[in-house]
């Protein structure tokens, strides 16, 4: 069911453009134009959101804000008003984000955190702070954006809590902290994790202005000097977020196959490697199987080629759903890839007799143009061999299966 917002506010075309943004990022939106229907609307439903402007017809003094954060609904204000009376006002409410409505960049931003807000529940951080004070605030400041927290009071308990909880990926830290300060904590996390996979924010009162270098030296992304204000540690933050979200984003592009959304042949080479070198050092062999379409021109040449990559796409998810443990990959064209990461070479072998069995009874039944096709496998196994060389005796299997009349398996002599 889609998340429900609500949005408060008595001028239509600003509603609308709200609502817009809202529906088009799959929310549902109700409207409310004064106080009174805001109660009303809060009665009937349960809102994921509301985003509430400060003044209303029957609400003058930003009276809204209190009736939607009453109710539990987490709320983001927007205003016409940036003086520092409004602000002062909106800052007595626990409100998640206030956003000025001064520019096309405020709803830029508004778009931004309505799309960020249902994932953050998904993001982990930890809150490192000798002050159970401060840690609270900065706790309490992230669950209003729905991000799932942590805490330890200070470095080396922030080490335990990282050990328990690989999912973390931002730090906030203050500084001074008895047994491991922040700036050692930065150095300790960075021995392990790269800046791309967690993001560490200082904090500190000190008002010696060099800190900020010596902790964003020591490995922090950014700094935040204490006290600061609701809005600055948002702004911060968001910027974090979105800076491991486009990292994140950048390597899956580069990771997968753009057609098929499996893994591309970089990241196989990358993976399979790894897992080569720690099934070796357990005195496990490896095994692995190279597959190919057999007569894959004449498909694009009797049917097109969007038919072609239809069977390529429709092969990939079968595959993902057949080999769910192993390492699935497109090396190229009408070529794949697996590396059993968990099956024996026994368990392989009978995989990938059914998978071709299956392919070739059902092939029909993948593509609109009802292609039916058929498998070649080259399968091998190995030990104390590079990626390369498994590679290739896979390969020359594939060649004979090809040479030996195709939709068949050949294994090592
Ligand atoms: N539709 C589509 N075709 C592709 C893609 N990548 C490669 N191909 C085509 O795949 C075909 C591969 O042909 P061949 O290497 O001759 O192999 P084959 O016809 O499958 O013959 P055998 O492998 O000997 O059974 C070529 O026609 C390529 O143009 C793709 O992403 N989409």
């Amino acid at each position: 069911m889609a998340n429900r917002i609500l949005i408060v506010e008595d001028t239509p075309t600003i509603a609308k453009v709200q609502k817009h943004i809202a529906v088009s990022m799959g929310y549902e939106a109700d409207v409310a134009t004064t106080l009174a229907e805001t109660s009303r609307f809060l009665a009937e439903h349960r809102y994921f959101c509301a985003i509430v402007d400060f003044v209303l017809p029957d609400a003058p003094q930003g009276e809204a804000i209190g009736v939607t954060v009453k109710a539990d609904v987490p709320t983001i204000v927007m205003t016409g008003n940036i003086d520092n009376k409004t602000r002062e006002i909106v800052e007595r409410y626990p409100v998640i984000d206030y956003i000025t409505k001064e520019s096309k960049q405020a709803y830029h931003y508004l778009r931004k955190q309505l799309m960020r807000l249902p994932r953050n529940s998904k993001r982990t951080i930890l809150v490192v702070d000798d002050s159970m004070q401060t840690r609270h605030h900065i706790c309490d400041l992230l669950m209003r954006q729905k991000y799932t927290v942590l805490e330890a009071k200070d470095g080396l308990e922030a080490l335990e809590v990282l050990e328990q909880h690989p999912e973390i990926s931002v730090i906030i830290a203050d500084n001074i902290m008895p047994r491991m300060s922040g700036e050692e904590l930065c150095v300790e996390v960075r021995r392990k994790y790269s800046d791309d996979d967690i993001a560490i924010i200082g904090v500190s009162s000190s008002d010696q202005a060099y800190l900020s270098a010596r902790f964003i030296k020591s490995g922090a992304n950014d700094y935040i000097r204490k006290p600061f204000n609701n809005e600055e540690f948002y702004c911060r933050l968001s910027q974090n977020v979105d800076m491991l979200e486009n990292i994140a984003t950048i390597r899956r592009q580069a990771n997968t196959d753009y057609l098929t959304d499996l893994p591309n042949r970089r990241y196989f080479f990358e993976v399979a490697r790894k897992e080569l070198r720690q099934q070796e050092s357990a005195g496990k062999s490896c095994h692995l199987a190279m597959m190919d379409i057999d007569h894959f021109k004449r498909i694009n040449d009797q049917y097109g080629h969007d038919t072609g990559d239809a069977v390529l796409k429709a092969l990939a998810k079968r595959l993902l759903k057949h080999f769910p443990n192993d390492l699935v990959a497109r090396l190229g064209g009408e070529e794949f890839a697996i590396y059993f990461t968990h099956s024996s070479y026994t368990q392989a072998s009978e995989m990938l007799e059914q998978f071709l069995t299956m392919v070739d009874k059902q092939s029909q039944s993948f593509s609109p143009d009802a292609v039916h096709f058929t498998l070649s496998v080259g399968l091998t196994q190995a030990s104390q061999v590079s990626i390369d060389k498994l590679l290739k005796q896979a390969d020359l299997n594939l060649y004979e299966a090809k040479q030996t009349g195709r939709n068949r398996i050949v294994k090592d002599a």
